[in-house]
């Protein structure tokens, strides 16, 4: 047998021999044109830009610097819940909500799909570190893909290129995260714009650490720094090692008498994470900046206190109902260019458009599957799940200790769903068990930020369902023995906010987006015992004038009706969390139930 030389797999730019090996063995199996270290220079970025212009994947804007509009293949717009696995030695250890396969039987399974898959095309080398690379032990990471959209787009949401190699020395551990298309090019066959497969898997190895995802380009089914490490498998070294690895924005807010605090909050994909984040407070004296959007890392400090820092570099957010009125920091982050929109519209004078983003649409659009648009058609003109990905460091209210890498001491922790009933705008958990009770139970409808149905409402724990990378009740003990092990004084207070509660016209009960600051300033006032509450049977809930809700208009009905915690929507909840508890068995955490059964007995 002859091999023949691949070029760019000999002359590596680094010596880490666990690295040369993987990649080496990675480019033997998959058998690409030319394997290529990624730099992170902007030589590097002008040509792999030209490169997905010139394939009709990429249309630059004229209205904004160095950015480009794409769109995808419309079978390939979300996550895939569906073909994501977590494959742990023990099926146990995948637990209930996560689907498994021996992680052998998965390797020679995917082993054969990656056989040849990069044929005609360039693997690239990306090195990346999940937070910044200063810290104590920088989180390694080494993504292989055949997609020059995925090392765009990854040089965006990380710390990438040589600085980062160099960083990894000749032995640092780092997570490898294999990454094809699924879709190679025999000779003389042309490209398409978004190439992919019908035929996907986004698999998590526990125990190794490791990542294999094959057949989708877009999110985080590719992006593979994002919630295939930094949540599924990051979850998994958190447990062993004692800290948090949690799909929570992370912000700081500055209250009148200049007193700063940080607060970490959970919604599940699609909730409000970045518009929170990115909050322009509606009432006077207050201010929020920005740490992270979308994922919180979690350790105790030596002062006792839980510090979260971001571990990404950019925002991946969704671009519909993101506009001057709901996110104005948001659009003034894109606005600096340097970003790629996927699948939202393009407008006729070189710019991008989705809903949401001003109240009179243009008259005229390109959609995102490209076919003329007018404000009369029947279909939306961008994906309910379409992005803007764009750097963090654009944002103009960043906080400047973003990057610091002991993170941002968390006061405060919320957690939120989208619900219609039920769950009022805000409640206070009496303490820690509860705080976990309520984040075990959380529940929202779900989104299109996955692909299935859209607006059911599910059990989403600590809006983590799909991102926990371990057994979910092993997780809930993992929460409850965090509280245990730390002094209780210490630790974050924990609320559940709704923003989306609905009147009996199905019209929303609290106007969000920037008046959600004074949901803020009450929590706030919670912390220094300034504010007044009731308890009711599912925590401490702001009394009538305990909310700030001057200047606001609403009726004090209104402000009622979205505060209410109603008993019947409540006992219809109970058996829901009986069923979803079962699904644990042994282990759930018993403090789990004696939490249901206060609820129940303060419900009767
Ligand atoms: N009604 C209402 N809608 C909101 C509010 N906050 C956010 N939204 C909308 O909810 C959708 C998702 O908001 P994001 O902030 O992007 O959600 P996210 O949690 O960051 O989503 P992921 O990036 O998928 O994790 C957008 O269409 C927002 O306009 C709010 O307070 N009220
Ligand atoms: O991972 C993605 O594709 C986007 C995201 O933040 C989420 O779905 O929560
Ligand atoms: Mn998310």
């Amino acid at each position: 047998m002859t091999t023949v030389a691949t070029p760019g797999l000999e002359n590596a730019p680094t010596t880490h021999a666990r690295l040369l090996a993987w990649v080496r063995e990675m480019a033997e199996l998959t058998t690409p044109d030319q394997v290529v270290w990624v730099d992170g220079s902007d030589d590097e970025w002008e040509r792999l830009t030209r490169k997905l212009v010139d394939a009709g994947t990429f249309t630059p804007l004229e209205k904004k610097p160095n950015s480009f509009h794409c769109a995808s293949d419309p079978r390939d717009v979300a996550r895939v819940e569906d073909r994501t696995y977590i494959c742990s030695v023990d099926e146990a250890d995948a637990g209930p909500t996560n689907n498994w396969m021996d992680p052998n039987e998965m390797k020679s399974v995917m082993t054969e799909l990656y056989r040849g898959c990069m044929r005609g095309r360039t693997m690239y080398v990306i090195p990346f570190c999940m937070g910044p690379v200063e810290a104590e032990n920088p989180m390694f990471g080494v993504e292989l893909t055949d997609s020059e959209y995925v090392v765009v787009s990854m040089r965006v949401m990380a710390r990438i290129g040589t600085h980062i190699l160099e960083a990894m020395g000749t032995d640092r551990p780092f997570v490898p995260a294999m990454h094809s298309l699924g879709a190679p090019l025999e000779p003389g066959q042309a490209d398409v714009p978004w190439p992919c497969s019908d035929t996907k898997y986004i698999v998590q190895f526990p125990e190794e650490r490791m990542i294999w995802s094959y057949g989708s380009g877009y999110g985080g089914n590719a992006l593979l720094g994002k919630k295939c490490y930094s949540l599924r498998i990051a979850s998994v070294m958190a447990r062993d090692e004692g800290w948090l690895a949690e799909h929570m924005l992370i912000l700081k807010l500055t209250n009148p008498q200049q007193k700063t605090y940080y607060i970490a909050a959970a919604f599940p994909s699609a909730c409000g994470k970045t518009n929170l984040a990115m909050l322009e407070p509606t009432i006077p004296g207050w201010k929020v900046e920005t740490l992270g959007d979308d994922i919180a890392w979690m350790r105790f400090g030596e002062d006792g206190r839980l510090y979260a820092l971001n571990p990404e570099y950019g925002l991946f957010g969704v671009a519909p109902g993101t506009g001057w009125d709901t996110n104005p920091n948001a659009m003034r982050t894109i606005d600096k260019g340097n970003s790629v929109f996927t699948n939202v519209a393009l407008t006729d004078d070189g710019d991008v458009w989705w809903e949401g983003m001003t109240d009179e649409p243009p008259a005229h659009l390109t959609d995102w599957k490209g076919r003329d648009w007018t404000p009369e058609s029947d279909e939306l003109s961008s994906h309910p799940n379409s992005r803007f990905c764009t750097p963090i460091t654009q944002c103009p209210i960043l906080a400047p200790e973003y990057d610091d890498p002991k993170g941002v001491p968390i006061s405060a922790i919320l957690f939120g769903g989208r619900r219609k009933t039920t769950i009022p705008l805000v409640s206070e958990a009496r303490d820690w068990n509860h705080g976990v009770f309520m984040g075990a139970t959380l529940s929202s409808e779900t989104t299109a930020a996955a692909t299935g149905a859209v607006g059911v409402v599910r059990r989403d724990p600590f809006a983590m369902l799909p991102f926990i990378g371990y057994n979910a009740g092993d997780y809930f003990g993992h929460w409850v023995n965090t509280g245990k092990q730390h002094d209780a004084s210490k630790l974050p207070k924990i609320f559940y906010v709704n923003w989306f509660r609905r009147d009996e016209d199905g019209g929303f009960l609290w106007p969000g987006f920037g008046e959600n600051s004074r949901v803020l300033k009450w929590v706030i006032e919670r912390l220094e015992g300034t504010a007044a509450a009731v308890e009711t049977p599912v925590g401490h809930v702001p009394t009538p004038d305990s909310l700030d809700v001057s200047g606001l208009d609403m009726t004090s009905e209104q402000v009622e009706q979205a505060l209410a915690v109603k008993p019947e929507e409540w006992r219809e909840e109970i058996p829901q969390i009986t069923e979803w508890f079962e699904k644990f068995g042994e282990k759930l955490p018993s403090t789990m139930w004696d939490e249901l059964e206060i609820l129940k007995s303060r419900l009767a």
